[in-house]
C-alpha cells in the first residue's frame, strides 16, 4: 500500500449511547484533514441490551460476548456506508481505529480496568482491514485514568502560542483540555454531559434527547437539588479524572428525588448541573483561558451552548466548527489519528493528563 495516499478510519460510540461515528480521515495534508462520514444510530433494542449490561447476573459475561460480535457487525456496516458512499475501496485504509463501545470503566488508580465492548477480530473478518482497538487498557496498566484521550489530538489541530484555549467535548460525559501558549497540555473528565439529561428526557417525553435543550428551557431550575447533586465528591476530586455511567445515572438522580419535582424543572437542573460542572473546572483550573471551543453533540444543544456563555462571560465561548473541524465528529477523527500513532510506533497517551507513569503505545493492532 502507499502510505503516502492511504487513509485512516475513525469509529467513535460514545457514552451517549447515540449510535456510531465513522469518518475517513487523511493525515498526509496539513492539517490532517476529515475526508468522510457516516452516522449509523443504536436502534432502542441494541441500547437498552448495553444499559442491561450495567445489571450483573444472568450469564452477563456470555451476554457482553455476543454483543461484542453484534457491535463489531454494525461497526462494519459503518465502515461500509462510510466507504461505498463515496467510493474509497478497503484497500486504500491502512487502519481502522475503533474505539468500542464503554460499558465499565473503573480505572482505580492503576488496579482497575475498562471495557470497550468490541470484538476486533471479527471486524477484520468483516471488512479485510487491519483494526486497531482496546485504546485504554494500556494507560490504566500503567497507573493512568485511561481517559480522557483526546486531549492529544486537540493539541495537535487546536493549539496556539498565543492565547490559552479550552476545548470542551459534551458528550455522554464531559471533558476538558487545556492547550497553554508554552504547549503545556492538561484534561479530565469534568463531570455529566448529555447522559443523565437523555435518560430523564427518555423517560418523561419518549425523546432520546431535549432537543436544543427546549424542554429544561421549559422549566426552573431546582436549587436545593442542584446544590445536592453538585455535592458529589466526583466534583471536588482533583484531576487526574474520569468517569462513566457508574457515578453519574438516574438511580444517583432519584436518590435526591422527593417525587413531587415537576419533570421539566428536574430536567432544567440537569441542564445547569451539566454547566456548572464545566463552568466550575474551567473557573477553578483554567480561570486564565480565554477561548473556550466546544464539541460533541452537547454543542448542538442551543439552551446549554446559552447558559455556558453566561457562566463564562468574558470569554470567547464559540464551537470546533470554527476551526472547519465539524463538533460532531471530532472523536472518531481522533481516534483515527490514535490507530495511526501505534502503527506508527509512536507513543501517544499524555501522563500529565491521564496520570500514568509515562507516555506508552496505545492500542492493539489487528492486522487485515
Ligand atoms: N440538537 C441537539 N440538541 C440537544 N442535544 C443534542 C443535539 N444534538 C445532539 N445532542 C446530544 O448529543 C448526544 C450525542 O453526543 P455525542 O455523539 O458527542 O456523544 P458520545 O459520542 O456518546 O460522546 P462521549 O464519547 O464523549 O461521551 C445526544 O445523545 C444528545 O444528547
Ligand atoms: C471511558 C470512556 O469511554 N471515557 C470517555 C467518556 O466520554 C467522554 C469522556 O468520558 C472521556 O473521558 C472519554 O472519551 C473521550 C473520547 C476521550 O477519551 O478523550
Amino acid at each position: 500500500m502507499d502510505l503516502k495516499t492511504a487513509y485512516y478510519i475513525g469509529i467513535m460510540s460514545g457514552t451517549s449511547l447515540d449510535g456510531i461515528d465513522a469518518v475517513l480521515a487523511d493525515f498526509n495534508s496539513s492539517p490532517p484533514s476529515l475526508l468522510h462520514t457516516f452516522y449509523l444510530p443504536y436502534d432502542g433494542e441494541l441500547r437498552s441490551r448495553l444499559l442491561d449490561l450495567n445489571r450483573s447476573g444472568n450469564d452477563e459475561l456470555h451476554r457482553a460476548a455476543m454483543l461484542g460480535n453484534e457491535l463489531a457487525r454494525r461497526y462494519a456496516e459503518a465502515v461500509t456506508g462510510l466507504l461505498h458512499g463515496y467510493g474509497v475501496k478497503p484497500q486504500e485504509v491502512i487502519a481502522i481505529g475503533c474505539h468500542g463501545q464503554t460499558v465499565r470503566h473503573c480505572p482505580e488508580s492503576g488496579r482497575g480496568y475498562t471495557i470497550q465492548l468490541c470484538n476486533p477480530a471479527l471486524l477484520v473478518e468483516l471488512t479485510g482491514i487491519t483494526v486497531v482497538a482496546d485504546f485504554r487498557s494500556r494507560d490504566i496498566a500503567a497507573g493512568g485514568q485511561g481517559a480522557p484521550l483526546v486531549p492529544a489530538f486537540h493539541q495537535i489541530l487546536f493549539k496556539d502560542s498565543q492565547v490559552h484555549r479550552v476545548i470542551t467535548n459534551i458528550g455522554g460525559i464531559s471533558n476538558l483540555t487545556s492547550l497553554m501558549p508554552n504547549g503545556e497540555v492538561a484534561g479530565f473528565d469534568c463531570g455529566p454531559g448529555n447522559l443523565i439529561m437523555d435518560a430523564w428526557c427518555l423517560r418523561h417525553t419518549g425523546k432520546p434527547y431535549d432537543e436544543n435543550g427546549a424542554w429544561a428551557d421549559s422549566g426552573k431550575i431546582i436549587p436545593e437539588l442542584l446544590e445536592k447533586l453538585l455535592g458529589l465528591q466526583f466534583f471536588s476530586l482533583s484531576p487526574p479524572k474520569s468517569t462513566g455511567r457508574e457515578v453519574f445515572n438516574l438511580a444517583w438522580l432519584e436518590s435526591y428525588l422527593s417525587g413531587d419535582e415537576k419533570p421539566a424543572d428536574v430536567q432544567a437542573t440537569l441542564l445547569q448541573l451539566t454547566v456548572t460542572g464545566i463552568a466550575q473546572a474551567v473557573l477553578t483550573y483554567f480561570p486564565d483561558a480565554a477561548e473556550i471551543y466546544l464539541c460533541g453533540g452537547g454543542a448542538r444543544n442551543a439552551a446549554l451552548v446559552a447558559q455556558l456563555r453566561m457562566a463564562l462571560s468574558g470569554r470567547k465561548v464559540e464551537l470546533t466548527d470554527r476551526f472547519g473541524v465539524d463538533a460532531d465528529w471530532l472523536e472518531a477523527f481522533a481516534f483515527a489519528w490514535l490507530a495511526r500513532q501505534v502503527i506508527l510506533g509512536v507513543p501517544s497517551s499524555l501522563p500529565a493528563v491521564t496520570g500514568a507513569r509515562g507516555a506508552r503505545l496505545l492500542g492493539a493492532i489487528y492486522p487485515g
